[in-house]
């Protein structure tokens, strides 16, 4: 190798919005002319030994979702870790791809592989070494961010030992927590049998409370609701300050944190102006988006003129939108349903508008545009895990449309008597055909909150379930 690594100039200083929110991005030449990558999310070098993934590239893994080997879920996993710490680093480091001999190589090692070799047996009868990769440039890196004490997310010893030799603190080491699988469950036994690689346990990264580990790292469609203990989500006045406390608070702030968009109707901006940015906990802001068919926001709601987090604005096709709007506001049209065009559509200067400041009543809308379609049209733009927040009306037609894998349902030790209703669907007649599902119970404070697991992919991520099949005797 010619050389130590120089200090990095950052050739390139931008943002890279994804599933796991959005993360700095630095670009970075090293000596040898390869050029990586450092993802970066909050104030890292503000951190006592931030969490930091050191990804050798894996284009089989990473971009084409191969289960050869299990990179493409570390990688997604690690961010998923670094977004829900709110604070962390990726290293996407080029020229390791095949550890370090190169994609052909690599695939041609699988050629052996494919005829009994295994991986480690593969590069030795190719003639190439084992592992080949440097971590110069990393540990430069990581210099350059201020980032010298670290926690790192690897099963491999010996990244670790390569970024002590290279002057960086490893306080911890923690393996992303990706489950074998039938296809690659050789190499993995390989690497731990003979590249000395950790094996699951409980030490594995996991920032978070139990509670949402089942959420990182998939995709889900969740919702959540606080309601009183008679049903309701605020007082007939459209007070809603507050019917749960701080627990809860914080449990929606995580929610959001883990969230790629956090969903509301337009009553839940009229009544509340929400911020729906996470401020309880330490985390991304989600995506903020809006369902307004009948284009009825407030246009000095904080979501639309507040840049703290990009804002969809999902309006029905016939809405004109303002001439100025903020650039962090993007509009989606939902397509219009045959309810909308027999009323020809409906303008946001609608005077009979229920406005709170205005005295009216605050009262959810009935959705024109089926729940699946608003899925699609968000999926078409930031895709991962929709969190569904309000209000009752949106939160229930999400589920009788049976489209949410989970939905945590708060309820608090108040009665309101007659407010803004909660939870509403279209029951059934007889107790035997209510909505059960597996369940999980959690406390927060003074309110107990429901976990509903509805989806079989969430219930297979979710441990501790309650059978919720039968009536509890
Ligand atoms: N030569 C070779 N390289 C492979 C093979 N499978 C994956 N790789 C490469 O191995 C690199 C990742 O190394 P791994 O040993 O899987 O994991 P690691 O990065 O050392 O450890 P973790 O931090 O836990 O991911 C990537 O660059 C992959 O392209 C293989 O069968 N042969
Ligand atoms: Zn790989």
């Amino acid at each position: 190798m010619p050389g130590r690594e120089p200090t990095p100039v950052w050739s390139a200083d931008t943002i890279l919005p994804t599933a796991h929110g959005r993360f700095r991005m630095l670009a970075h030449t090293d000596r040898t002319g390869v050029e990586h990558l450092a993802l970066l999310m909050g104030n890292p070098e503000t951190a006592d030994a931030p969490l930091v993934r050191v990804h050798s590239e894996c284009l089989t893994g990473d971009a084409l979702g191969s289960y050869r080997c299990d990179c493409g879920e570390q990688l997604d996993i690690s961010m998923a870790h670094i977004a829900a710490a709110g604070c962390g680093i990726l290293l996407y480091l080029r020229g390791h791809e095949g550890r370090g001999i190169g994609l052909l190589n690599k695939l041609r090692a699988y050629e052996l592989q494919d005829r009994g070799l295994d991986t480690v047996e593969a590069n030795a009868a190719l003639g190439l070494p084992i592992d080949a990769r440097d971590y110069q440039a990393a540990a430069a890196m990581l210099r350059a961010l201020d980032c010298t004490r670290i926690r790192l997310l690897t099963a491999n010893p010996l990244k670790q030992i390569e970024l002590e030799a290279n002057g960086i603190e490893v306080v911890d080491r923690l393996r992303p927590p990706v489950a074998d699988r039938p296809e690659n469950s050789h190499y993995l036994e390989t690497k731990r049998s003979g590249m000395n690689h950790d094996r699951p346990s409980d030490s594995d990264a996991s920032p978070l409370p139990d509670l949402y580990t089942p959420l990182v790292g998939r995709t889900e469609v969740i919702a959540q609701l606080a309601q009183s203990t008679d049903g309701f989500i605020a007082a007939n006045g459209g007070d809603a300050e507050f019917v749960s406390g701080a627990a809860d608070r914080e449990h929606l702030h995580r929610l959001r944190s883990l969230a790629a968009v956090v969903l509301v109707g337009v009553s839940t901006v009229r009544a509340d102006d929400p911020k729906l940015t996470v401020r309880a906990v330490q985390g991304p802001n989600p995506v903020r988006a809006i369902l307004d068919p009948h284009g009825r926001v407030p246009l000095d709601s904080h979501v639309l003129t507040q840049p703290d987090a990009p804002t969809l604005w999902l309006l029905g096709e016939r809405i004109p939108v303002p001439e100025s709007l903020a650039s962090h506001v993007t509009v989606l049209r939902l397509p219009e349903t045959a309810g909308q065009a027999a009323r020809g559509g409906s303008s946001r200067d609608d005077p009979a508008g229920d406005h709170p400041a205005r005295g009216g009543a605050v009262e959810e809308h009935c959705l024109d545009v089926p729940p699946a379609v608003i899925l699609q049209v968000l999926g078409r733009h930031v895709p991962g895990t929709v969190l569904v927040e309000g209000g009752g009306r949106t939160v229930s037609e999400f589920l009788s449309a049976g489209l949410l894998d989970r939905l945590f349902l708060t309820v608090a030790p108040v009665l309101i008597g007659n407010g803004v209703p909660g939870l509403r669907f279209t029951g059934s007649d007889v107790m035997a055909e209510a909505l059960r599902a597996p369940f999980r119970r959690h406390v927060f404070g003074a309110d107990v909150c429901t976990e509903f697991v509805f989806s079989a992919a969430a219930r297979a991520a979710t441990p501790g379930l309650s059978d919720g099949s039968t009536p509890l005797s």
